[in-house]
């Protein structure tokens, strides 16, 4: 194995088989009524696409969409700018390195539940300042004002990163708002959660591995905020965990689509009508892959907890309310440096919990 970091290593029952199914059936949807003002008047079409987007948010908890409305120059803007970083020589981005308090810029250490991905990110934020607990104890008050750190080159990062937050911004909400309607809420139900968010963008690049059979580009996990839209280009390695039968199921690249995902504040919101999937990135010895999710999260305010539209007395809330800056603060402490304490989830939040889900 050579000089391979242990660090890397994935416990025995973690670790890839290299012939992943590749996945029949993860839903692919048209989004191309939208683009049609006429659209909001044809309550067909749009039941059909409400229907559409809740089965999938049930049955999978992701989906892929094409005819979405984003421009493929924007896609192309951003993806083109992330190559030209990554290429850079490791010294040059650790300019803008990431560290325990500015949790936004590049890093290469990342750790998923304290095993380290093989994987290099850059992220950035898209309000400018975000607002964040300064810590992720409970006692403590503080609020800091988080700012991105633009690399000098490639010098048109920041603007291809702009105009993909504010297209990548649009698409959310759009989803959102079917996803609130496929639940049976008013259509703008969770809009408000989104005021001062906390959503930001991470550019991902997963080098060559030469042992893609024992580490992971990202291990298994769900993702914490409310929803995932993920750009990946035709290499392929992203993984998901089939609700069916629980077997790793590979999705297809499909070019120009985004893939959707229902993150744990969605369940929560829904008390579990839709639940968070866990995903996992696979790498392979010959191409380097790119990749770049947008998370779309609430503010950093707000406490998550069922819908009261969703709950009653025989569906009673299955989870106690938590704050949201707390979780996301918790979660990126740990992902920061490797821990010996089991990572949080919002398992600790269920009312019922006698389970390590
Ligand atoms: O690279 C991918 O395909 C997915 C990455 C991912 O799941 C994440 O960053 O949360
Ligand atoms: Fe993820």
């Amino acid at each position: 194995m050579g000089e391979v970091d242990s660090a890397f290593i994935q416990e025995l029952e973690h670790r890839p088989k290299l012939n992943v199914v590749e996945a029949g059936g993860i839903p692919v949807i048209d989004l191309s009524p939208l683009n049609h003002p006429e659209f909001y008047d044809d309550p067909g079409v749009l039941h059909s696409l409400i229907k559409e987007i809740g089965d999938a948010c049930k049955n999978w908890g992701f989906f892929q969409v094409i005819n979405h409305g984003v421009p493929s120059e924007v896609q192309i803007g951003i993806e083109t700018a992330a190559r030209k970083f990554f290429a850079l020589e490791t010294e040059e981005k650790r300019k803008v390195r990431r560290d325990e308090n500015i949790v936004y810029g590049y890093y290469d250490t990342e750790h998923t539940k304290n095993v380290r991905d093989w994987k290099e990110v850059f992220d950035f934020t898209i309000e400018n300042p975000t607002l964040l607990p300064a810590s992720h104890k409970t006692e403590d008050k503080e609020v800091q004002e988080l700012r991105n750190q633009w690399p000098e080159y490639p010098p048109e990062l920041r603007e291809a990163g702009e105009e993909y937050a504010r297209a990548m911004e649009r698409l959310s909400y759009t989803l959102l708002e079917l996803i609130a309607l496929s639940l049976g809420l008013p259509k703008k139900r969770f809009n408000g959660f989104f005021q001062d968010q906390t959503s930001f963008i991470r550019l991902n690049h997963y080098p060559p591995c030469p042992i893609p059979d024992l580490a992971l580009g990202v291990g298994r996990h769900k993702d914490g905020g409310a929803l995932t839209v993920l750009a990946q280009d035709d290499v392929g390695g992203l993984d998901v965990k089939r609700k069916s039968d629980g077997e790793w199921v590979r999705v297809k690249p499909v070019p120009y689509s985004y893939i959707i995902n229902v993150g744990d504040i969605i369940q929560v919101w829904s008390n579990e009508k839709y639940e968070s999937v866990e995903h996992r990135v696979m790498v392979n010895s010959e191409r380097e892959r790119f990749s770049i999710p947008f998370f779309f999260n609430p503010g950093h305010e707000v406490m998550v907890k069922p819908i009261e539209e969703l709950i009653s007395e025989e569906s009673p809330a299955k989870y106690k309310e938590y704050n949201w800056g707390k979780f996301f603060k918790t979660r990126k402490t740990s992902n920061f440096k490797k821990l010996d304490v089991e990572n949080i989830q919002i398992h600790h939040f269920s009312i019922s919990d006698s389970s390590d889900k």
